[in-house]
């Protein structure tokens, strides 16, 4: 039986960020991840305070509660993390919601592949710009970005990369001049994950996106591109499960 770590089963909700912003979705959120970035929005998956939160579920459970909780209301989940790349058993569970009629979308860093990716309908690479403190292994990139393509997939993905200052940029820059045939984002970087007052955090996040629109219109090397906040941050702030 498939054993998953599983921190937040959530939803109906709206992608928040990316290639499908806006599609009604939910959301499986698994625990554990090999990066430590240092703005993570979900560092209790890998920073031990919430490990004894930690449920360990098959594909059919997961699939269970999903109903439980959203009904006949969904037919699309998103899984993220942590890093759902680490886990070989999600083939499982992508199996099991096709054979129940939905999408499935994962979000990860790019630093792992499994056979199971070429299976994703939505798929998300976020590699990791310099703010983050962790450094981009380009050699797997490439191959997971070869193993798309071998399989006829890179339509079904794209590469997202949060900015927060101009050296994240240029890295953004770097990422899509390597893959300039990958659908590609820029995503406003949150450095205020602890903020609890919505409006402030909402006019924070606005301002900044106005600099990465600005600095992006600007660029001779960001143009097949797209430049997007983190929907679910402007309206729901920082909560966990929304
Ligand atoms: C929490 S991560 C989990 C999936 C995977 N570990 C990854 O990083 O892609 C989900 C998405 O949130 C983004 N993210 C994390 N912290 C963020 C922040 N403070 N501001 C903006 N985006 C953030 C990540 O880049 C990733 O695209
Ligand atoms: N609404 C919503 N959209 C999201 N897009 C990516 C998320 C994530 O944490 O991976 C996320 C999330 O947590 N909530
Ligand atoms: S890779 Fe994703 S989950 Fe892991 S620390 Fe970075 S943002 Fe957080
Ligand atoms: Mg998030």
């Amino acid at each position: 039986m498939s054993s998953i770590p599983v921190l937040e089963i959530f939803g109906p909700t709206i992608q928040g960020e990316g290639m499908v912003v806006g599609r009604k979705t939910m959301f499986v959120r698994t625990a554990g991840c090999d990066y430590r970035c240092s703005w993570c929005d979900s560092a209790f998956t890998w920073d031990g305070s919430a490990k004894d939160d930690i449920r360990k579920l098959s594909a059919e459970d997961i699939y269970e509660e999903l109903y439980t909780i959203g009904g006949d209301k969904f037919d699309h989940v998103t899984v993220s993390g942590g890093n759902p790349a680490l886990l070989k058993d999600m083939g499982i569970l992508v199996d099991l919601l096709h054979d129940k009629g939905c999408e499935v979308a994962l979000e990860t860093q790019g630093s792992r592949y499994q056979e199971w990716f070429t299976k994703i309908d939505d798929l998300t690479l976020s590699p990791k710009p310099p703010s983050s403190g962790m450094e981009t292994n380009w050699v797997k990139l490439d191959g997971i970005l070869h193993e798309l393509e071998q399989a006829g997939r890179v339509d079904k993905a794209s590469l997202k990369v949060v900015v927060f200052d101009e050296a994240d940029l240029e890295y953004a820059k770097d990422v899509h001049a390597r893959y300039p045939h990958v659908d590609f984002f820029l995503q406003v970087g949150n450095d205020d994950t602890e903020e609890q007052n919505d409006e402030v955090l909402m006019y924070k996040l606005l301002k900044k996106y106005e600099w990465l629109i600005e600095r992006t219109m600007e660029s001779d090397a960001l143009n097949r591109v797209r430049v997007l906040p983190q929907v679910h941050a402007l309206l729901w702030g920082n909560r966990r499960g929304v």
